[in-house]
């Protein structure tokens, strides 16, 4: 995991840096753009293009100078400057770097309040306007900047963040940025790149070390923290020698209706390709041919003997495609067990709010932004829902899987996961009764709630890049079914 820092943390990591290391801050600023250039070259192989820099007056406008001066020295010779004068301060940094670049054959102008702006000739924007140092919205002649730059409609490559996307806190729906094709970002992602506000600021990003101390940086308290492969390396369990199918635990998924079979078959094939030695598919009697033909592995049980069959399992799932007519109350009255609600049983908790207080411990609720909305209040920015999912995981002892591009696993202490892995090509119907699916198998084989939301999450967006890899424009969920236990393999080789 990666300690993901707000921006008060990622400057408490600059002066421990500049502190202890030790190195002088401007040798810091030239290490980030030199970081920066050494990204840009690999995104931008063509010398000859014509690129505009753009630059404020604080430190992100002095990595902007610095990268031009670096760009101009690795043979980039078509490079011009602008700087924006309008704030009534400039960094010492941004100073420095000034005398430095007038050293070089590089055209700058300089542009005060009210000036009108030439139009915008070359191919490529690098975006050093403003950085994490934002305090407000853009306005004035920040915004008719951005403005200008924007309508030119050439591709930008931010430094460090998209300027007018605040590092961390609420992203206002008015908030107006200079749009990035891509982010360089220093050392860490900043947390707004994982709500979906974001997409209107950047269409990705690459982090780059710029050589912070990192173990101070994890030495942080971080509320939120980043998946990373190795984690998933270090948590996954290959199938042991001399096991059979009692070592894998029996999942069962209560789910599907007339209308909505299609659901419950997702959530069990996903089941038993996720490993869970036994799943039982608790469904309408009549979705039982379409599950023999679909996924002869995966056995029935009646909704009317399910009470013996819930004393039989691992794991319970209950959801998917269910419907509204079921008894939730009385299904929690069940013995406890490691427990998935998604889809359907959300809903049904949203109409019964007191029933939260009757799920066993660490259940793990599994909400789209609508049903997460609906059990807990509207929202109108992520932010504020993530923090709304922090204090009801605590409050009601559960884990929070927050869907989204960056899936967010809240905790029951409040810690926040965010998810690397999945892609725009998932986007599609039955995804989410796949991860359940995955879920309910990985609590079966015995990993604890954390560690099993974890995987399945991880392991569901990896699948889907896998696909995405091989060509897969669109992906079908049974498609990604079908990839889980090569995705499996692909973590634990790479392992050894
Ligand atoms: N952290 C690291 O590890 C490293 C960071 N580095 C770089 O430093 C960057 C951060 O630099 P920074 O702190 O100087 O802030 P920056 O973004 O240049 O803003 C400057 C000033 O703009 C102003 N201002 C803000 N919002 C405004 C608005 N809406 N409209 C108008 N004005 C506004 C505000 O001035 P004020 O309002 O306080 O007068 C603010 O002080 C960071 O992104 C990275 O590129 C690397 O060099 C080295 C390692
Ligand atoms: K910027």
């Amino acid at each position: 995991m990666k300690n993901i820092l707000t921006s008060e943390q990622m400057r408490e990591a600059d002066r421990h840096t500049i502190a202890t290391e030790p190195i002088a801050s401007v040798d810091l600023m030239e290490r980030a753009a030199l970081a920066f250039v050494k990204a840009f070259m690999q995104l931008h192989r063509d010398k000859n293009v014509s690129i505009l820099i753009c630059c404020g007056t604080g430190n992100n406008g002095g990595d902007g100078l610095a990268v031009a001066r670096l760009l101009q020295q690795h043979g980039y010779d078509n490079v011009t400057v602008w700087i924006a004068r309008f704030a009534s301060r400039q960094s010492t940094d941004f100073a420095t770097n000034l005398a430095k670049l007038h050293y070089c054959p590089i055209p700058v102008s300089e542009f005060f309040p009210s000036d009108e702006f030439p139009a915008v000739t070359q191919s490529i924007l690098i975006d050093a306007l403003l950085g994490s140092g934002l305090n407000k919205l853009l306005d004035g002649d920040w915004l008719r900047l951005v403005q200008h730059l924007n309508a030119a409609r050439i591709p930008s490559i931010a430094v460090d963040i998209p300027t007018g996307l605040p590092a961390d806190g609420i992203v206002p729906s008015t908030a107006q940025m200079l749009y990035a094709r891509e982010a360089i970002t220093f050392q860490r992602p900043k947390l707004s790149f994982f709500f979906p506000e974001s997409a209107k600021a950047m269409d990705k990003f690459h982090v780059v070390d710029i050589g912070l101390d990192e173990v101070f940086i994890e030495n942080l308290p971080a509320d939120f923290k980043l998946v990373e492969a190795s984690d998933i390396r270090g948590i996954l369990r290959g199938r042991k020698r001399f096991s059979h199918k009692g070592t894998y635990g029996h999942a069962l998924i209560i789910a599907g209706n007339t209308h909505t079979m299609g659901a419950a078959l997702l959530c069990a094939g996903a089941s038993v390709y996720s490993g869970a030695g036994l799943t039982t598919a608790c469904i309408p009697a009549e979705g039982l041919l379409a599950l023999n033909a679909r996924y002869p592995e995966v056995m029935y049980t009646p909704r009317e003997t399910l009470a013996e069959n819930w004393e039989d399992a691992d794991a319970v799932a209950v959801g998917p495609g269910l419907g509204l007519t079921v008894d939730l109350q009385h299904m929690l009255e069940y013995p406890a067990k490691p427990l998935v609600l998604d889809a359907d049983a959300l809903t049904l908790l949203a109409r019964n709010k007191s029933l939260m207080k009757k799920l066993p411990p660490n259940s793990v609720l599994t909400p789209h932004m609508k049903e997460f909305d609906r059990l807990f209040g509207e929202h109108s920015n992520w932010w504020d829902r993530v923090n709304t999912a922090r204090r009801r995981a605590v409050q009601h002892q559960t884990v929070i899987v927050l869907k989204n591009q960056y899936t967010f696993m809240i905790m029951p202490d409040g810690q926040v996961y965010i998810n690397p892995t999945g892609n725009p090509a998932m986007a599609s119907g039955g995804m989410g009764d796949v991860l359940t699916g995955m879920l309910t198998a990985f609590l079966a084989q015995g990993y604890p709630p954390q560690e099993a939301t974890i995987l399945a999450c991880y392991m569901h967006g990896s699948a889907g890049d896998r696909l995405a890899a091989e060509g897969m424009a669109v992906i079908p969920a049974t498609e990604l079914i079908a990839a889980i236990p090569v995705t499996w393999d692909a973590i634990v080789q790479s392992n050894c």
